[in-house]
């Protein structure tokens, strides 16, 4: 079974103008050769200009359209300047909040600087960019927010990531009410575990096995099925879903957690 599904006809995005995060890599590069390959011109920022380069390369080669940003989300003034400039040449339909990341500690161990770096990146560069995108958004528009299964449920070892995405899920129901009226929806993905470079680079063999195994669907989550996921949300089809926090992780949500504190990482949890 081809498991990257890949349903949407060429031309399903012609004439969306979506600004991504973290497009250089893993599952921002998904997003961003997916909607580019549906005929939507994509901006795509990150801290490190080369990432976003190959980005661009790849969609080129694709016959598509990106623009690379760089700059950091955590700089608000900066986020903000670089949505307004990609907006003001393409216009702006979409936003996808996917820069994101952490680091695994026990809460005991989380520093002050730690758990600032955490909530600065996956929460309140979250809030200044939706926040910058919803006057430049004309006719309506759909925000995305890229988040982590089990947020709600929790988890051990993310403590600072669990309590950013949990206000994600909140800033997410908050802005769905209050923009509804002038059609821009707001939503959230949670996916389950996605092998991707930085997932790997994090992990070990061992502990993907674990994850696959707890995993109802015994396997982990392609950037791919991610990305198709995000074309259908920001697409008309999508018209009347907003406020949503939808999972995409083979059920992983059903099961338990997984340690992902160092001493324990891995191992069944308690
Ligand atoms: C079932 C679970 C599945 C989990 C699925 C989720 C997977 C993913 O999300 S993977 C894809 C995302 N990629 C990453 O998470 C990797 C990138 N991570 C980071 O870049 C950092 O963790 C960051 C988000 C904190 C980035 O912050 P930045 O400001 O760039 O980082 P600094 O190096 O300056 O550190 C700031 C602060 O944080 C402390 N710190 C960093 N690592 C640790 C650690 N392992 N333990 C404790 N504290 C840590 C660091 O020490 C700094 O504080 P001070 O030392 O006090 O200055
Ligand atoms: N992989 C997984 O298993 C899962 C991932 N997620 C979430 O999905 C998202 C993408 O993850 P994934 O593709 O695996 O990870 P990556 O680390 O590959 O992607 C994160 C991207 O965000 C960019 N980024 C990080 N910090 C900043 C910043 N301050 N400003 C601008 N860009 C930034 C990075 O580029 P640069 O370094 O150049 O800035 C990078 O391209 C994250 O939010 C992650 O937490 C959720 C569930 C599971």
């Amino acid at each position: 079974m081809t498991r990257a599904a890949d349903i949407f006809r060429e031309g399903a995005l012609d004439g969306a103008a979506v600004f991504v995060t973290g497009a250089g890599t893993g599952i921002g590069r998904a997003i961003a050769e997916r909607l580019a390959r549906l005929g939507a011109v994509v901006g795509g920022c990150g801290r490190r200009a080369e990432p976003l380069d190959q980005t661009a390369s790849a969609v080129a080669a694709a016959g598509g359209r990106f623009v690379p940003i760089p700059c950091d989300v955590r700089d608000a003034d900066a986020a903000r300047t670089a949505l307004a400039e990609f907006a003001s040449r393409h216009g702006l339909t979409g936003l996808v909040n996917n820069a994101g990341g952490q680091f695994y500690a026990a809460a005991e161990d989380i520093r002050p600087r730690g758990w600032q770096a955490v909530i600065d990146l996956n929460l309140t560069a979250v809030f200044h960019l939706c926040q910058a995108a919803r006057p430049l958004f004309r006719g309506g528009g759909s925000i995305l927010s890229i988040s982590l299964t089990g947020a709600e449920r929790g988890a051990l070892g993310m403590a600072h990531s669990v309590a950013a995405r949990s206000g994600v899920a909140g800033l997410t129901k908050a802005l769905a009410l209050e923009w509804a009226a002038d059609d821009i929806r707001v939503n959230c993905i949670a996916p389950g575990t996605v092998a991707t470079p930085a997932f790997q680079a994090n992990s070990t063999p061992e502990l993907r096995d674990r994850l696959r195994r707890e995993t109802p669907i015994r396997r982990l989550v392609e950037p791919a099925e991610v990305a198709e996921f995000v074309a259908f949300l920001l697409s008309p089809a999508a018209g009347m879903i907003t406020g949503q926090i939808l999972r995409v992780d083979g059920g992983s949500f059903l099961a338990a957690p997984v340690d992902m504190r160092p001493a324990g990482l891995g191992k069944e949890a308690a």
